[in-house]
């Protein structure tokens, strides 16, 4: 990987303030458009169907976040996806929870089957379902049995490049181990902090702000996911670090916030644990 190549990515997110629009769940939304914000976007969140196809033309890129979909929020997904589809926007999916329930994974493999999707970002249990493989996701985090592990490195990797090729879409598999792959390339990214885990919202933090690298990097897509993700695990570790005695989650989702915000190219490019797999 030309790590140079990741600090133009972040540069090009600065430079470009990228509007995102992100149909996404209502637990983690205030931190998803901070976390646009840090990162040098700029985010808009609605999911009225009357609504949509105005607000993402307007925009670069969409987030289709399925945390706490209803039938509402899904035809907005629905009208959203087809007019960024005809708009060639960047369209990052985050199956949250698909394998959890017969909605969710019917929903993530209809957005998947009918449009354009750029990146799908999601933990091993909810990627293993949008592959249509056995997984048993028990919520919305992943189920360790499915996690990426150093053993079982090689064989995720292939499962990433084939299912990227499958859907002509990056995937990124995030957990201790992340792996990013499109159809003839992955990397495995070992950037990040177990906290990132125990407080909610920071795998759909880091879609969005994988969505505002995709539209910043279209070029790119690939090396954009890998800046993206592996900022955002660098931000968890940075933030790791100012932890004091009695700080815990509360402080550690702020710190983690400050970090995204402070992050510079030549962090990131120094920082940024990647290996070509
Ligand atoms: N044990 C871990 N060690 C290091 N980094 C981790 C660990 N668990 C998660 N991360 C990092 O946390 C971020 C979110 O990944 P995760 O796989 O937890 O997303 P998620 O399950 O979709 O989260 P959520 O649904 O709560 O938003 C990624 O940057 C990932 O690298
Ligand atoms: C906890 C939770 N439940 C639905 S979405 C969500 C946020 C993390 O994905
Ligand atoms: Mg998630």
């Amino acid at each position: 990987m030309d790590m140079a190549e990741l600090g133009r990515a972040l540069d090009n997110v600065r430079t470009t303030v990228p509007l995102v629009h992100c149909i996404t769940n209502y637990v983690t939304v205030n931190d998803c458009a901070n976390a646009l914000l840090a990162c040098g976007g700029s985010p808009i969140m609605s999911d009225e169907p009357d609504d949509v196809e105005d607000i993402t033309s307007i925009c670069g890129g969409l987030v289709l976040n399925i945390g706490t979909l209803n039938q509402r929020s899904i035809e907005g997904m629905r009208v959203a996806g087809k007019r960024a589809g005809e708009l060639g926007h960047a369209i990052v999916l985050d199956p949250v929870g698909a394998g959890a329930s017969k909605l969710r994974t019917d929903t993530a493999a209809e957005l998947i089957d009918t449009l354009p999707v750029t990146v799908v970002r999601g933990n091993m249990s909810e990627i293993k379902t949008i592959a249509g493989s056995a997984a048993a996701t028990r919520g919305v985090d992943v189920n360790p049995d499915d996690a990426v592990t150093e053993d079982n490195l090689a064989a995720s990797a292939d499962f990433a490049r084939s299912l990227a090729a499958k859907l002509g879409a990056v995937v990124a598999i995030t957990g201790a181990i992340d792996i990013v792959a499109s159809a003839d390339r992955a990397v495995a990214i070992r950037n990040g902090v177990a906290t990132m885990g125990k407080i909610t919202g920071t795998g759909c933090m880091l879609t969005c702000v994988a969505a505002a690298y995709a539209v910043a990097n279209p070029d790119d897509v690939f090396g954009a996911t890998v800046a993206a993700i592996a900022g955002h695990g660098l931000a968890g570790e940075v933030a790791a670090a100012r932890m004091a005695p009695a700080d815990g989650n509360g402080s550690f989702r702020t710190y983690l916030l400050d970090a995204i915000c402070n992050m510079s190219a030549d962090q990131l490019m120094a920082g940024a644990k990647i290996e070509e797999l």
